[in-house]
């Protein structure tokens, strides 16, 4: 039926909303839970290799948007001591996160709110590690859009992804990252092309890729 339709499946099989997943996952504190400590496990492994893919340490005020847990931006902190590091994600995760995942002294602060419904902060760099996946193009655009009006004019925005080749057959790996994304949730994943231009399209330019080797690879585009 996903294949078929092109979309997840979420309002026939469970009764919830299909256009918002998080929605649907974040309706039981243990599914979020779940859901959160694998976002966590990720970092342990790639964490380091991406957010030294670019030397970021220009950037003062960073915000990594939808960071969740906060276990990439652990790694920012730990990388670029002299900038500041928050974590901007919805309420209900912020709130578990500083329960859960908090660790005292590392300069990682937390912010809630909705990237989609509500105000972006200012900042000179915003990451979106595994966001930009999880949408259609053209919620992407629209998110892309709002955080170059909130950038400060030099700052940036790097997008953490699984990079398909750009015909699309391969890796392996990420074509089933894409058909995952595909079932559960409104997005894929795409080329670096697709991604150079859904940034250039929201104003970004000087757009950069670094394939790291390890599974998740880089993009940092100027404001
Ligand atoms: C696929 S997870 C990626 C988490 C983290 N960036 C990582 O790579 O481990 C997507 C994240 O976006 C957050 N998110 C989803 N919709 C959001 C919204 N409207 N505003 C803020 N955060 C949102 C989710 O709560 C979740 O933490």
């Amino acid at each position: 039926m996903v294949l078929m339709e092109g979309r997840n499946q979420y309002e026939k099989t469970f009764g919830l909303p299909s256009d918002d997943v998080f929605q649907a996952i974040y309706s039981s504190e243990e599914e979020m839970l779940k859901f959160m400590g694998l976002m966590n496990s990720s970092w342990v492994l790639d964490g380091h290799d991406v957010v030294t893919a670019f030397d970021l340490s220009c950037f003062q005020r960073i915000i990594d948007l939808g960071g969740c847990t906060g276990a990439l931006a652990n790694e920012m902190a730990r990388a670029y001591p002299a900038s500041s590091i928050t974590v901007f994600d919805l309420p209900e995760v912020v709130e578990a996160a500083q329960k859960h995942y908090s660790q005292e002294g590392n300069g990682v602060a937390f912010q809630s709110g909705d990237f989609f419904r509500g105000d972006i902060p200012s900042a000179d760099l915003y990451v979106l590690a595994r966001i930009v996946h999880d949408w259609t193009e053209e919620k992407c655009l629209a998110l892309l859009k709002k955080i170059y009006e909130a950038c400060k004019p030099g700052g940036g925005v790097l997008l953490i992804e699984a990079l398909l080749f750009e015909n699309r057959r391969g890796p392996l790996m990420v074509q089933i990252f894409s058909l995952n994304m595909l079932v559960q949730a409104e997005g894929r994943e795409r080329s670096p092309s697709e991604y150079t231009n859904m940034l250039n399209k929201s104003g970004f330019h000087n757009v950069q890729v670094c394939r790291t080797g390890k599974s998740y690879d880089a993009i940092l585009a100027i404001r």
